[in-house]
This record gives C-alpha cells, sequence and structure tokens, in this order.
C-alpha cells in the first residue's frame, strides 16, 4: 500500500486540470481533482471561454438577422437586451458541465469540491462547503488554478457600474455606452459584441495599435471593422482615475481627456490564482503576476509539485491548457512531454474573426527571411458570396526560393477554422511544408479552402513574375 491517499493530486478543473487528471487516470494513476467552484470545468467554462463566445455568437446571429433583408421579411427585428442575450448564450454552460463531469466517475477519478490549501509538499487542506475541513496526501500535484482578472486598487470594482470580464456575465441591465480599458484580446472582443449589439463602445488601448503580436495588416483590418462598427478607439492612452456615480462612470486619462459611460468594463491584465494557495509551506513562491516557474517538464522548484495552464502563464489559451494537461501527465511518468506549446495557433472571436499561425511579415522583414505573399478576399469566392460573410482575407507569406510556408494570417467569417487547413501542411517536415500543395489539390467546391488556392495562385505567379 502507498503511503499517499493518491498518486495525483489536481488542483483546479479547467481545460488544463480536467485533461491532466483524466491522462493521469487513464495511464493507471489513483488521481483526485480538488475544485473551488461547485461545478467543474473551469473559469474557461463558467467565465471566460465559453461564455463569451456564446455571447459573441448570439450577437452575430442578432446582426445576421438585422443586416440580411431575407430574415426582414420572415420576422421584425426589434433591439434584444443584454440579459436576453446573455440568456441565450448561457444555455451553452450546464452541457460543457455535464460533459465534463461525466469524465470524473469514467475515468476514477475521485472529485473534491472546496478550495485546496497545502500544508507540506504531500499534503493539502481543502475547505468544504459545509465548513469542514479536510486532509488529502498525494505522491505528486498539479497545480491548475487557472488566473483571474487583475484589479488595481485604486479602481472600485464594487460599484455596479464597474465591471471586470467575470462580473460583466452578471450585468442586470443594457448600457446605452461603455468604456472598455485595456484593448488585449479580451478587450477587442468584448467590444465587437457590445458594438453588436448597438452599445456606443470606446475602446482604451494603452499601446499604438490593437494586438500587435498580430501582423500589421491584419491588425489594421480588425481597428477597420471595429471603427466601422461604432467602437471609438483610442491608442497610447492610460487611465489616471475611474470615477463612478449613480448614472455612469467617468473615466480620466493621463493625456488630460475624460470619458464618460453608462458603465465601464476592465479588461487590463490577469493574475494567477496562486495567493489562496499557501505557497511559502511548500517553499514555492509565484511572481509579481500570481504565475508560478515551471520547466519544459512543467515541474516547478519543488520535484513532486507541477504546474500548467493559466497559472504559468504564456499562452494563457484553453487550446494549449488541453495540451499542458496531457503533456504534464506524460512529464510525471518521467516521459518526454511532446506537447509543448510552442507552435499555437492564435484565434480571435472579434467581429471579424482572427487567426493566425507562424511569423508575420514584420518579423520575416526583420530576420532578413526573402518571403513573398499570397492574398485572397473572402469577396472572390464563391463560398463567402453564397453565405453573405464576404468580409475577410486569407494571406500565406512563404520562402520566395523553397516555397516553405512561413505564416498564414486571416480574417473573416470562420477564420479560426480556415487556419487549420494551412496548419496542416506548415506541420509538415521539410519539402512537404509547401505552398504548391494548395495550388496542385483539388478541393470540395464551394468551399473556403478555395481561398488557400486562390492565395497560393497570387503568391506563386508573383514568384513566377520576379524570376522571369
Ligand atoms: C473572457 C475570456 C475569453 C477567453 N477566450 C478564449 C478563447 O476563445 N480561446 C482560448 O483558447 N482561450 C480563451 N481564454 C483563455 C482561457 O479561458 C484560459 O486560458 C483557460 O481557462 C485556462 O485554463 P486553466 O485550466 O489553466 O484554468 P481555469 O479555466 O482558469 O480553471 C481553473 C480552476 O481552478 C479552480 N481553483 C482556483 N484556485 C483553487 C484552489 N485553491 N482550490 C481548488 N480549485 C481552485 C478555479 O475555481 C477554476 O475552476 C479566454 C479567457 C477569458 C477570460
Ligand atoms: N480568443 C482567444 O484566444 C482569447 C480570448 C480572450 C482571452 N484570451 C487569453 O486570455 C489572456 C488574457 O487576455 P487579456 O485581453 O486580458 O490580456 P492581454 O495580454 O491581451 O492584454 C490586456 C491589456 O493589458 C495590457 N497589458 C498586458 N500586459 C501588459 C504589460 N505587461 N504592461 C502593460 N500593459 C499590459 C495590454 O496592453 C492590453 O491592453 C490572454 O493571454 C489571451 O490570450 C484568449
Amino acid at each position: 500500500m502507498s503511503e499517499y491517499n493518491y498518486d495525483v493530486i489536481v488542483i483546479g478543473s479547467g481545460p488544463a486540470g480536467g485533461s491532466a487528471a483524466v491522462s493521469a487516470a487513464k495511464s493507471g494513476k489513483r488521481a483526485a481533482m480538488i475544485e473551488a467552484r461547485s461545478m467543474v470545468g473551469g473559469n474557461c467554462t463558467h467565465k471566460g471561454t465559453i461564455p463569451s463566445k456564446s455571447l459573441r455568437h448570439v450577437v452575430k446571429q442578432i446582426l445576421r438577422f438585422k443586416n440580411d433583408p431575407i430574415f426582414r421579411s420572415v420576422g421584425d427585428y426589434r433591439t434584444l437586451t443584454y440579459p436576453e442575450v446573455l440568456s441565450a448564450a448561457s444555455r451553452v454552460i450546464p452541457k460543457q458541465v455535464e460533459m465534463y463531469d461525466a469524465h470524473y466517475p469514467r475515468n476514477r477519478i475521485q472529485l473534491f469540491n472546496g478550495e485546496a490549501t497545502f500544508v507540506d509538499a504531500h499534503t493539502v487542506e481543502i475547505a468544504l462547503a459545509d465548513g469542514l475541513k479536510e486532509k488529502l496526501t498525494a505522491e505528486n500535484f498539479i497545480i491548475a488554478t487557472g488566473s483571474r482578472p487583475y484589479r488595481p486598487v485604486d479602481v472600485d470594482f464594487s460599484h455596479p457600474r464597474v465591471y471586470d470580464s467575470d462580473t460583466i456575465l452578471e450585468m442586470t441591465h443594457t448600457p446605452r455606452s461603455l468604456i472598455i480599458y485595456g484593448a488585449g484580446v479580451i478587450g477587442c472582443e468584448y467590444a465587437s459584441i457590445f458594438a453588436g449589439m448597438g452599445i456606443k463602445v470606446d475602446l482604451i488601448n494603452s499601446r499604438e495599435r490593437l494586438l500587435s503580436f498580430l501582423d500589421d495588416e491584419i491588425s489594421d483590418a480588425l481597428s477597420y471593422h471595429l471603427r466601422d462598427g461604432g467602437v471609438m478607439v483610442r491608442h497610447n492612452e492610460d487611465y489616471s482615475e475611474v470615477k463612478a456615480d449613480g448614472s455612469g462612470v467617468t473615466l480620466t486619462l493621463k493625456s488630460g481627456k475624460r470619458l464618460r459611460a453608462d458603465a465601464l468594463l476592465w479588461c487590463n491584465g490577469r493574475t494567477g490564482n496562486t495567493d489562496k494557495l499557501s505557497l511559502p509551506s511548500v517553499g514555492l513562491e509565484a511572481n509579481h503576476r500570481g504565475q508560478l516557474n515551471v520547466d519544459q517538464g512543467y515541474r516547478t522548484e519543488v520535484d513532486n509539485i507541477f504546474a500548467v495552464g493559466d497559472v504559468i502563464g504564456w499562452p494563457s489559451l484553453a487550446s494549449a491548457s488541453f495540451d499542458q494537461g496531457r503533456a504534464v501527465a506524460k512529464s510525471m511518468r518521467g516521459e518526454e512531454p511532446d506537447l509543448v506549446a510552442s507552435d499555437v495557433p492564435t484565434g480571435i472571436y472579434t467581429l471579424p474573426e482572427i487567426s493566425s499561425l507562424g511569423k508575420t511579415e514584420r518579423e520575416l522583414t526583420a530576420q532578413r527571411i526573402p518571403y513573398e505573399v499570397g492574398r485572397a478576399f473572402f469577396k472572390h469566392t464563391a463560398r463567402a458570396q453564397i453565405s453573405g460573410e464576404d468580409v475577410g482575407m486569407l494571406k500565406i507569406l512563404f520562402h520566395i526560393d523553397t516555397y516553405e510556408i512561413l505564416g498564414i494570417h486571416c480574417f473573416g467569417a470562420e477564420a479560426s477554422e480556415i487556419i487549420h487547413i494551412g496548419q496542416a501542411i506548415m506541420k509538415q517536415e521539410g519539402e512537404a511544408n509547401n505552398i504548391n500543395y494548395f495550388a496542385s489539390t483539388t478541393f470540395n467546391y464551394p468551399t473556403m479552402a478555395e481561398a488557400y488556392r486562390q492565395a497560393a495562385l497570387n503568391g506563386i505567379n508573383r514568384v513566377t513574375r520576379m524570376k522571369s
């Protein structure tokens, strides 16, 4: 008999912890999960990815209905309130919870609901919902406690007109105007959602362009479409004061500007959930963003304690967290983790959607790599013309001599799915990663794969002209 209750205890049931627990259990480990919420699924399911993507889907449907005359002939368009949109979007959460819930008994993972705190490197205490405490021991621990919105002390988040990305899901009214402070991925996605509902949005960015990690052309397209959708984007601005009163919120910027709106949504930064874990009892310390350092195998500075997901920082994506969960289980078994998230695609669910993979034009130019660009505009593809979603572009960057694909950048409807067609080719070893694939392969018609063919031919023709 082992001296411990479990081989592994996972703390946090989001994408990272959930997949780590299932992977460990499938390889024969006696696993337990401790989750502070009453339901599994993590912040991803309850506060982050799932509610925001569901909200966005509902708003996209509304816009479709509003903008397409055919729908107006079958029903009147009327303005929906935010609580109505939220209620439609919330239907997905229980379905996700039910799906995740089933994994635990099926894989014989013992689930405990309560907040976990370390006692020592092999013991945790759980504060159970009924006020009782329980101690559990394990040979290994996996910390997958995720992250939460960062709240600066000089902003009063208890005021009913001041929200963050968690509390915006509890807003019970429909503001006529909204200030979104922070134009990262969360800020831009929510700007699309609220502008799509007809709410006047001010989007405040502390940097000089939107989502500067994107290819410049795509970032410019996002700026254009957000503005076209009614969002007022302001760059290079930092707040000096947020003041909320009974009728609205005033945001004063360091530049001296004052903005006023019915409500404010704070989207500036996140912090890792490590403050409740009593890390000093095991000799661990989080950085100033509440995140833990890990090695290539997701091991912290304490040999038997691992960490995955948002709590270790970049890339802080659900997509990568699922893979990290499986990778850490492998690492714990002493195997080489092969799923280290180094080539994660970006999928940004603004309206229009954005997705990219690999190098940007700016990076290739800085690295002096000779490349050419192949472009296809959605408006020239039959599929987009038929669906009516003809705003968008696919851009392939490839090596001028070898034709190796170096980067793929896309915006427009279903961009985050479309990118995966190119990803499959980019992942090929050696000469198999070649833009010619798209020029010499027959695709279903009409499909958005046609955009790859158009972009490939566009780029190859340009190189051929240049070489002739
Ligand atoms: C608004 C928003 C939109 C997003 N959209 C996307 C997207 O479209 N695509 C994408 O890939 N990513 C997206 N993300 C990021 C994604 O949600 C996170 O990367 C993902 O949730 C991280 O998963 P995780 O398993 O690390 O932790 P989480 O999902 O944060 O789950 C951690 C869990 O740990 C629990 N926990 C914390 N402390 C304790 C404790 N002491 N004891 C017990 N349990 C504890 C929490 O209750 C929580 O359930 C979005 C995030 C936000 C906020
Ligand atoms: N579709 C998606 O994949 C998706 C959607 C939402 C959130 N997320 C993930 O959730 C995480 C959090 O998103 P977010 O929008 O809060 O964060 P973010 O990192 O995109 O930045 C949010 C804001 O904080 C500012 N900021 C961030 N770090 C800063 C720093 N060091 N100094 C000064 N300003 C800084 C940025 O300028 C930006 O205005 C991200 O890692 C993101 O990838 C992903």
